[in-house]
């Protein structure tokens, strides 16, 4: 991600990214270029709305009916071919999501993070060939205790990528608000983003040390991360 400016100067010939970007006949995309300065910035991104909320429903719908046919299993630590579970590190359930087998919700999820992949491997040449999904469901009473994405396992994960699919009224009462663990200039700092509907929630995956807090009521997201291979 650092290399973005460099690259955009290289290839324009000491230019900005603007006018590199007129130069290829780019059209810059306001929303994604927050998400990129963002990270660029402090490593993570919060964008409200990415969503619309009758896409929420949808896939909120989706997500409730799979559940409730029993679909999911319980989560594991590790990824999708190095699973472990363990209860007192994370208690929320999950499905994996085939992209080539999306029904009508997962097709809008799918269709807006491709939109958002590519872009950002035209303009940051970030190399993302591939992607991991899963529904996340978790019950009453449940966490994630703090850790990073590339736990055990997976140094090809470049972002992670939250979205979360509650009803609209999310009060601080119910709890299960994503904690990020930031370093300033040596000191932590402890970020909460509560899991609004049509929120995501972006960072990088090797770098942001992060937890669920306990939920007091089910909680409903979609996971994901974007890797390099
Ligand atoms: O649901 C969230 O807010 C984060 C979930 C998470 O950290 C994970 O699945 O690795
Ligand atoms: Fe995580």
């Amino acid at each position: 991600m650092m290399q973005r400016k460099y690259i955009c100067e290289i290839f324009s010939g000491m230019g900005t990214t603007d006018e590199l970007f007129e130069q290829i006949g780019f059209e810059e995309n306001p929303l994604y270029e927050q998400i990129i300065a963002d990270l660029l910035e402090r490593k993570y991104s919060v964008i409200d709305g990415f969503f619309a909320s009758e896409e929420v429903d949808l896939l909120r719908d989706s997500i409730m009916e799979k559940y409730q046919d029993h679909e999911f299993k319980k989560a594991a630590i590790g990824n999708k071919t190095n699973e472990v579970i363990e209860k007192s590190i994370r208690g929320d359930f999950i499905l994996w999501l085939d992209e080539e087998k999306a029904g009508e919700a997962e097709k809008i999820y799918f269709d807006k993070i491709n939109s958002l992949v590519s872009y950002l491997n035209r303009t940051c040449f970030m190399g993302i060939l591939n992607k991991e999904f899963h529904y996340a469901v978790y019950p009453e009473g449940t966490f994630y205790k703090r850790h990073l994405d590339t736990f055990l396992n997976d140094g090809r994960r470049k972002l992670s990528m939250v979205c979360y699919l509650n009803k609209e009224n999310w009060p601080p009462e119910n709890g299960g608000e994503l904690a990020i663990y930031l370093d300033k200039n040596g000191v932590e700092e402890e970020i909460a983003i509560y899991p609004l509907a049509g929120r995501i929630v972006i960072f990088e995956s090797q770098e942001l040390e992060h937890e669920v807090k306990i939920v007091k009521v089910p909680r409903y997201s979609i996971t994901g991360w974007l890797k390099t291979r």
